[in-house]
Formats: structure tokens, sequence, C-alpha cells
């Protein structure tokens, strides 16, 4: 098969210019696009040079459907506004859209779902194979522990992100309600306490978010019980790490069928 020919969106941004050194590093990828947001000082710059390597002649563009003539996919880590106006269009091309952006609402992530009957969508809040392993084995812990043990979910990330709590976050709590048996609701969740809170809602998951400095990403579960306590936790120490799952994801899903994939599809873990 022949390379496949990739868009990487928000290629100015911090994953955008990682995917695009991923990109030029593997083998079975070309970047055929690079997507910035209309408006910005770096639509017409070289992505390979934003990205720290010699120039590839991919400058970067704001027009989507032009670009998307001659791809395969897109790599969109961006904002949720962008991808929503980025889904359209890939679904229209026919090119797998690989959505890495956190951040999204429940109506944003309908409409994702809503063209998954005509295109090829892999989600996720964390792209990593350690974060995918850690969401299997909290789903498993939830489920052997009942109510007497409170989860809590503790996420740490860079001075500069923008939503909380992470994608990771609600992707591992999530995870845990599902191995409750629950759903992740208004009544099931505890976010962003302050002030005189009242007692802890039994059965619910906690949420905190810490922000600072350049964390690439860490992330706790932990189950207080009656006289213990079990943490579970995954650190990622690099972008990198996301970049290489979003190509992992993005050549996976070449040629397969409509549909709406989650990265543990992608890793084979949707079973665990
Ligand atoms: N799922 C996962 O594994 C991971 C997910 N993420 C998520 O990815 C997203 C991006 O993170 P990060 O790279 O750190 O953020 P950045 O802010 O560095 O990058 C986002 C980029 O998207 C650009 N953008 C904004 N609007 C548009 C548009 N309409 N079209 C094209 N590009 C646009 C921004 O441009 P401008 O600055 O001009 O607005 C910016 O360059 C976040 O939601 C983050 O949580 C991050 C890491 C891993
Ligand atoms: O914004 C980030 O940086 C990250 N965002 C994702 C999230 O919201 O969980 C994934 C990762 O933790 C890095």
């Amino acid at each position: 098969m022949s390379d496949m020919r990739l868009i990487v969106a928000g290629a100015g941004g911090r994953m955008g210019r990682a995917l695009v050194r991923a990109i030029a590093d593997s083998k079975g990828a070309v970047l055929a696009g690079a997507l910035e947001a209309p408006g910005s000082d770096l639509l017409g710059k070289d992505a390979g040079v934003l990205a720290g390597l010699p120039a590839n002649g991919v400058k970067l563009s704001a027009d989507l459907w032009a670009m998307s003539k001659e791809a395969d996919g897109i790599l969109d880590f961006t904002v949720p506004a962008a991808t929503i106006a980025n889904v359209a269009i890939a679904a229209e091309r026919g090119i797998v859209h690989v959505v890495g952006t956190t951040g999204l609402s429940a109506s944003d992530n309908a409409v994702i779902k809503s063209v998954t009957n005509r295109a090829v969508v892999v989600q996720s809040g964390n792209m990593s194979l350690g974060v995918n392993l850690l969401a299997a084995v909290v789903k498993r812990v939830a489920k052997a522990l009942d109510e007497s043990f409170d989860i809590e979910i503790v996420e740490s990330h860079h001075r500069m992100k923008v939503d909380a709590p992470s994608g990771t976050a609600l992707m591992l709590g999530q995870a845990a309600a599902a191995g409750r048996g629950i759903a992740l609701d208004e009544a099931h969740s505890e976010r962003g306490r302050d002030g005189i809170t009242g007692a802890r809602k039994p059965g619910a998951i906690g949420f905190a978010s810490l922000r600072g400095g350049t964390v690439a990403g860490d992330h706790s579960v932990t189950f207080l019980g009656p006289f213990e306590r079990l943490t579970l936790s995954h650190q990622a120490e690099d972008r990198m790490l996301f970049a290489h799952g979003a190509l992992k994801a993005a050549l996976w899903a070449h040629g397969k069928k409509p549909g709406h994939y989650s990265m543990a599809d992608v890793l084979g873990l949707a079973d665990i």
C-alpha cells in the first residue's frame, strides 16, 4: 500500500508540531497538509521548519477543503469549534479523522458520532497505550470494590492547558463509572469543589485538576476505603507519546469500514 497522506490540523500548536515530527520519522505516512486557524500569523509558514525540522514544502493553510482533496486522513488536536468544522469536511471527503481534541461538549460529541455511519473516526482523550490500559484496569477495580470505596481522580498538566478536567480524567471517570454500572452524570460526579461543599456524595467520582510548568500529563485514580487506599497512576513523559499514538490510530483506521472507534480498539484492548 502507498504511504498514507495525512493532514495535521493545528499544525502550529504543541501537538501539531509533535505530529509533524512523528510523521517525518514514520514509515507508511507522509505529510499532505498543515491546517491552521483562519487569521493565524503562521499561515504560509513551512510546517517542517515550525516543527524544528528542515523545510518540507508543506505550507500552513486554513483551507481544509482544498488540502483534503489529495489526502487520506486528518490528525486533529485543536479546539472544539475547529474539530466540529473539520468533522463535516473529513466525512464529505471520506478521509479518516483522528480526533484528539478535548473539552468537547456532549453536543459536540453527538455531532462527531452523527457522521460515523459514513465516516471513519478514531476518537480518544488520550492516545497512549499506558492510559488506555489504565482505563481497563480502573474499570475492573471499580467493579470489584463497592461504594465503601470513594473514587477520586487527580490530573496535572502544563500551565497552557485550557480545559479541565482533562479528557483523560473524564475517560478514566467513565471507566470507573462503567465498572460501577452507573453513568458519569452530575448525580455521580463531583467537580471543582470550593467553599462549604457539604460532605461527599456517596458513590460519587471526584475530580481535581492541577495546572503548572511543563507537565505533559499525569493522572491518578485513587480508591479510598475503610482504612486503606489504592492508587493507580500514569505519567506521560513527553507529548511525542500522544503523537505516535495518533499516527498509529490513523494507520490502523486506513481502509476500515465507517464507525466510531476508540484507542482501545486500535490497541486491541476493547475486550479487556
Ligand atoms: N488525545 C490526546 O492524546 C491528547 C489531546 N490533546 C488535546 O489536543 C488539543 C490541542 O492541544 P495543544 O496542541 O497542547 O494545544 P495548542 O493550543 O498548542 O494547539 C492547538 C492549535 O490549534 C489551532 N487552531 C485553533 N483553531 C483552529 C482552526 N479553526 N483550524 C485549525 N487550527 C486551529 C491553534 O491555533 P491558534 O493558537 O492560532 O488558536 C493551535 O495552533 C487540546 O484539546 C488537548 O487537550 C493534547 C495532547 C494529547
Ligand atoms: O492538553 C494536553 O496537553 C493533554 N490533553 C489530553 C487530556 O486532556 O487528557 C491528553 C494529555 O493528558 C495531554
